[in-house]
């Protein structure tokens, strides 16, 4: 996908209005200012910021239902959390993330976008207190068989699990295929044919009913 065809796409949802778009456009100007500091992404995505990291993250929402509440697991820069948070301004997105200098980037964020509806996790995800979301999301953060040992606490049976991966998605889901049930599915990403998203819900460890 092009930087035309990712703003292109984006325009064509009709759920983004002119007031989002300006705050996406300001979340990649805030990026590249704070990618002369710290390593936050690749800088050869910088000129392709809309279709590597926006549009990436929201046709998360297009496979997520209507979740109330939204954890996004190892966010970085915001990715996927940040952009579900300027999109669906009504649903609290908790966002976890444990490097500090990661951390205070998102917290200058979400209050230059006013975004009162995200909270930061500056902790590891091992030490935040369970709760239960509505969805599940985690972006280049672990493989399927870490990630559902690590995360499953904070689902509940209709959870939904929104996982984009590389090309390793069928290969991540057999590594789980004896310990984990539920019903995952592989969807194919808008933004590089290669990729797809692993889409899960009803995820529990084998053996549970
Ligand atoms: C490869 S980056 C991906 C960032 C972002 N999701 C993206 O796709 O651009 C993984 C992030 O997870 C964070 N992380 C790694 N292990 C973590 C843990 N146990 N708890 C919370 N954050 C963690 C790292 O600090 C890093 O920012």
């Amino acid at each position: 996908m092009t930087e035309q065809e990712a703003l292109d796409w984006l325009d064509a949802r009709g759920d983004v209005s002119r007031e989002t778009l300006v705050a996406l456009h300001t979340l990649r100007d805030l990026v590249a200012t704070e990618n002369e500091n710290q390593n936050l992404i690749a800088r050869s995505t910088l000129d392709q910021f809309f279709a590597r990291h926006i549009v990436d993250s929201v046709q998360l929402l297009d496979h997520a239902g209507t979740p109330k509440n939204w954890i996004d697991l190892g966010s970085g820069p915001g990715f996927p959390g940040l952009v579900i948070a300027i999109m669906r301004p009504a649903i609290p997105v908790l966002l976890v993330e444990s490097r500090r200098r990661r951390v205070d980037f998102l917290l200058h964020v979400a209050k230059r976008l006013n975004l009162a509806n995200v909270s930061v996790a500056g902790a590891r995800l091992e030490t935040v207190p369970s709760e239960p979301f509505d969805a599940i999301s985690a972006r280049a953060f672990a493989p399927l068989d870490r990630l559902l040992p690590l995360a499953h606490r904070f689902s509940k049976p209709d959870t939904v699990w929104v996982l984009p991966k590389g090309r390793g998605a069928a290969n991540e889901l057999e590594a789980v295929q004896t310990s984990w049930q539920g019903k995952f599915r592989i969807v194919p990403s808008v933004t590089d044919p290669e990729a797809a998203i692993i889409v899960a819900d009803h995820v529990q460890p084998k053996g549970r009913r």
